[in-house]
C-alpha cells in the first residue's frame, strides 16, 4: 500500500480558507469551517440563503463575482466547490505551491479530502472512504453517533481534567499509566450518562486514594 491518504488534524484558527463556489457544497465545507475558528472566504456570484445570512452576519466575507486566479492568493486551505468542473480545474491551476486544495468533484487531484465527522465535544470521530462512497461515509456517521452519545462529551471533560491533575500530581509513570487506564473503565462512561459529575469525581477520588496506598 502507497497510495493511502495520511489523516491529519488541522488547527485552522485565523488561517484563511477560501471556497470557491456557493453552493450546497460550499455551504456543508463553511459550516465545518467556521466551527475551527477559521477566517473563511467565500468566492462566488450566488450564495445560498444560508451563507447569506453568514455573509451579512459579518461571519463570512463574500467576494461576489466569477472565480479568478488572484483569488486563491493568501489561502492556506482552498476549497474548489463550483458545478463547473473547467472552473474547478482553473483553481487546480492557480494554486500556488504549498497551498492544500480540496476539488469537490476531483479527489484524483485533490491534497486532501474531507471525512464525514462527528463531534462529541473534545471526541472526534471521522470516516473516509478515500473518495469511494461519501454516502456510507455519512451512512456509518451516523451509526456512530448511536453508539457514542452526547454522554461522551462530559467523560472527555472529564477525563482531560483527571489527566491534567494527575500528570500534575503523580511522580511515578507506572502509578499514572495504571491510574489512566483505571478511567476507562466502564463505570466512569456510565456516570458521565447519568450526568452525574459528583459521582465521577467521588470516584476518581477514591482511586487516587487507593493508588497512593498501592505504592507505600
Ligand atoms: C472525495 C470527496 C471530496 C471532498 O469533498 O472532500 C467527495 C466527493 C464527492 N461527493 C459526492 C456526493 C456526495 N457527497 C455526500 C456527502 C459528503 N461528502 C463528503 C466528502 C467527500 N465527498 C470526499 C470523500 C469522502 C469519503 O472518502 O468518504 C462528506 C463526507 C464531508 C463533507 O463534504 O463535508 C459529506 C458527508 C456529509 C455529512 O456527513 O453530512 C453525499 C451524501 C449526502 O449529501 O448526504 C453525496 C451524494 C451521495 C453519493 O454520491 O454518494 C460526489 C458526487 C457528486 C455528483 O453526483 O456529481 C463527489 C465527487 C466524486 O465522487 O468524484
Ligand atoms: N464533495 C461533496 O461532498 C459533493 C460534491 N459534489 C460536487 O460538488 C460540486 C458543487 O455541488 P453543489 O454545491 O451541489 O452545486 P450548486 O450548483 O448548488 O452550486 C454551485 C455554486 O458554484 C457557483 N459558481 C458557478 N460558477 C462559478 C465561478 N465561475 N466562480 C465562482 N463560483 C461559481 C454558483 O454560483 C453556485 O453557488 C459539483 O461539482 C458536484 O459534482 C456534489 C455533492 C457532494
Amino acid at each position: 500500500m502507497t497510495d493511502r491518504l495520511y489523516p491529519v488534524l488541522l488547527q485552522l484558527k485565523n488561517r484563511t480558507c477560501v471556497i470557491i463556489g456557493g453552493g450546497g457544497v460550499a455551504e456543508r465545507k463553511a459550516m465545518t469551517l467556521l466551527q475551527t475558528g477559521a477566517s473563511v472566504v467565500v468566492v462566488s456570484p450566488e450564495l445560498t440563503e444560508r451563507l447569506q445570512d453568514l455573509a451579512q452576519a459579518g461571519r463570512i466575507v463574500w467576494r461576489k463575482k466569477a472565480f479568478t486566479p488572484e483569488d486563491v492568493h493568501g489561502a492556506f486551505l482552498i476549497f474548489a466547490a463550483t458545478n463547473h468542473p473547467e472552473v474547478n480545474l482553473a483553481v487546480y491551476e492557480a494554486k500556488e505551491s504549498g497551498q492544500l486544495l480540496n476539488i469537490s468533484d476531483r479527489p484524483d487531484l485533490s491534497t486532501f479530502t474531507v471525512p464525514a465527522q462527528l463531534h462529541r465535544g473534545k471526541l472526534l470521530l471521522t470516516v473516509s472512504t478515500e473518495g469511494a462512497s461519501p454516502g456510507l461515509s455519512r451512512k456509518l456517521i451516523e451509526e456512530l453517533a448511536e453508539r457514542y452519545d452526547e454522554a461522551y462529551e462530559i467523560y472527555l471533560d472529564f477525563l482531560a481534567e483527571t489527566r491534567r491533575l494527575i500528570l500534575e500530581q503523580v511522580e511515578n509513570p507506572k502509578r499514572r499509566r495504571r491510574l489512566f487506564r483505571e478511567l476507562l473503565a466502564d463505570e466512569f462512561l456510565l456516570d458521565a450518562r447519568r450526568k452525574d459529575t459528583d459521582r465521577l469525581w467521588e470516584r476518581f477520588m477514591k482511586l487516587m486514594r487507593e493508588e497512593g496506598e498501592e505504592d507505600t
